[in-house]
């Protein structure tokens, strides 16, 4: 079973593609962690001539030994970059097949991301989009980043969040859209365990359609 979720930023769709892979037992990839990579990978060069050019050799050569840096990966600021190499063509071309031979594991696998069901896997047994309102996004992002004990300017935060949802919905070759086929879930108002089990719910639902089995009720 191959299961897509996609969403804006700080909805929460990390979350809950974590808890859909532990529930039914399948492999997890967060695919804006590409993505930040090669934001990490051309740090600094914004700006330069070359920064296209070393954006996309950076992708090519991205390798999964530079996804376990997970403090310098999730910091806001690796976002913004991330949000910037993300309109590129080519670097999107560049990491389309790591993420089509994850989803493709025997078995089936969980993705987010923004493009998953509309891009990456448009044949995904079940899509969900993600949504949550920007002030809920910000406030959680806000948390998780002073659990870690950084410093954060809720104002500043509010605006770079909102900067990279239009810098996303607006990519060209983004594919940042909600599929025809995927499902609705506002998480704006639901805690955690409530969003896994509205989003569990919404796959078990969607598999026994699909089965031509009775629904759970
Ligand atoms: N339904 C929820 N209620 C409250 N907090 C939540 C909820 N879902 C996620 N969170 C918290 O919000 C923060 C952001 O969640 P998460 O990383 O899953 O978002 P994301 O959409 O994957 O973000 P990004 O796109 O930036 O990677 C985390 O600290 C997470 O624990
Ligand atoms: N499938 C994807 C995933 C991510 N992006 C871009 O990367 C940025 C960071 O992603 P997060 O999910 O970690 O927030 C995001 O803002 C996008 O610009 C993407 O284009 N496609």
């Amino acid at each position: 079973m191959i299961i897509a979720v996609d969403g804006p930023a700080a909805s929460g769709k990390g979350t809950l593609a974590s808890g859909l892979a532990r529930h039914y037992d399948l492999p997890h990839l967060d695919t804006g962690l590409l993505y930040r990579a090669v934001g990490l990978a051309v740090e600094g060069r914004e700006g330069a001539p070359d920064f296209e050019d070393a954006a996309i050799a950076a992708a090519r050569a991205l390798d999964a030994a530079q996804l376990t840096d997970l403090d310098r990966l999730t910091a806001a600021q690796t976002g913004v970059l991330a949000s910037k190499v993300a309109v590129i063509a080519q670097v999107r071309a560049a990491l389309y097949d790591f993420q089509r031979d994850f989803a493709l594991r025997p078995g089936g696998a969980v993705l987010d991301g923004r493009d998953i069901g509309t891009r990456i896997c448009p044949d995904a047994d079940v899509k969900l989009f993600i949504q949550a309102d920007s002030k809920a996004r910000m406030e959680r992002r806000a948390r998780q980043l002073e659990a870690r004990g950084v410093e954060v300017d809720r104002y500043a935060l509010y605006h770079q969040i909102e900067e990279r949802d239009a810098r996303d919905m607006l990519n060209p070759h983004g594919g940042f859209y909600k599929a025809d086929d995927a499902h609705l879930l506002d998480t704006t108002l639901l805690g955690i365990e409530a969003a896994l089990r509205a989003a569990i719910e919404i796959v078990d639902r969607t598999m026994a359609l699909k089965a031509g089995g009775p629904q759970p009720s």
